[in-house]
């Protein structure tokens, strides 16, 4: 079984507003809502995907009810803790030229809220897939995925991670089963700027020497870099096409990978099933349908 853990899920607010002008009165030409946040995007692909699992995490609030409505109608089965307090976040993506965001804060987490969370992963065994992705509440302690990682890998369960920072550099000791860091992420980490598949491929060996057993590296338009547990560095170009999107390339890119792993024990299978479902999402406004995404990966 595969479980998605979203600690901060969100509404995603996406506006089109053609000439923004800062400090100024601007009104949209355009506006959707999407469920979203990392983890829920995995099971929202890999459902598309036809590959079961269940997504997890908190919501609050009257955007946590619609973020349950929207998972309901989407037929992604979950298992959301709903908390007292607050409410779940409401990300804006702003479209005008360049995409520009402001992701909120969402509701106050506790430690204790964690444990509950913890009881019901209990219930995973040998051989299956913990998906934690995404920034984790400010009122978290900053250990909180490391801790999950440590726990659950020990224990056979292929930890998946995709965050940014310390959040994803403690992990790399307790050998998560794959990391996926964008190109700018992984320069981040070492203070460089990477722009070749070259460029990242030896960074993305030392994240596999801190740890990690696989590293994706995403790139956006420019392709991917996969770095493997049996030593194979596989690269992927960049796919054309009209970018309609990208919020969620990443995270359907993760879902595409361990769908495409899933079904065929082969990483270079995964590969180009993540890149067709990360190409997928980008072109169009939502994320990809699982059709969009097994028309693209033929295409590869
Ligand atoms: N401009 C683009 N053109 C084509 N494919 C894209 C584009 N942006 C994203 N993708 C696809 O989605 C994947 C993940 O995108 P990326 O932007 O690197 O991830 P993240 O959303 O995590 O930053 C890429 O490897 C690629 O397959
Ligand atoms: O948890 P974070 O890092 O604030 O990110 C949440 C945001 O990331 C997304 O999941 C999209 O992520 P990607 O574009 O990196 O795939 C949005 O749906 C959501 O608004």
């Amino acid at each position: 079984m595969i479980y998605t853990i979203t600690l901060n899920p969100s509404l995603d607010y996406v506006v089109r507003v053609n000439d923004f002008q800062v400090g100024g009165m601007n009104r949209c030409s355009e506006e959707q809502i999407y469920v979203g946040g990392k983890g829920i995007n995995v099971s929202l692909i890999l459902h598309q995907l036809g590959i079961e699992n269940e997504a997890l995490g908190f919501v609050a609030g009257f955007t946590g009810g619609e973020i349950i409505r929207l998972l309901d109608k989407a037929q992604v089965k979950h298992n959301f803790i709903t908390l007292k307090e607050g409410m779940s976040r409401i990300n804006m993506k702003l479209k005008s030229g360049e995409e520009t965001e402001i992701n909120g804060r969402g509701p106050y987490l506790e430690v204790k809220d964690l444990i509950e969370l913890e009881q019901q992963l209990e219930c995973m065994k040998e051989g299956d897939f913990l998906i934690l992705a995404g920034s984790i509440p400010s009122t978290l302690p900053s250990d909180t995925y490391e801790q999950l990682v440590k726990k659950f890998s020990s224990r056979g369960i292929a930890c998946i991670v995709d965050a940014t920072k310390d959040l994803l550099l403690n992990v790399l000791p307790y050998g998560p089963f794959l990391i996926k860091p964008n190109h700018h992420e992984l320069g981040e980490l070492f203070d460089m700027e990477l722009k070749t598949h070259e460029e990242v491929i030896p960074y993305a060996k030392k994240l596999q020497e801190k740890g990690a057993r696989n590293v994706l590296v995403s790139m956006a338009g420019l392709g991917a870099v996969l770095v493997t547990e049996d030593g194979t560095v596989l690269t992927h170009e960049g796919i054309d096409g009209k970018v309609k999107n990208s919020v969620g390339a990443g995270d359907s890119m993760v879902a595409g990978f361990i769908a495409g792993y899933k079904v065929s024990g082969d990483f270079k299978e995964a590969l180009k099933m993540g890149m067709a479902a990360g190409s997928a999402t980008a072109f169009e406004e939502d994320l990809a349908t699982g059709e969009q995404i097994k028309s693209l990966f033929h295409k590869l």
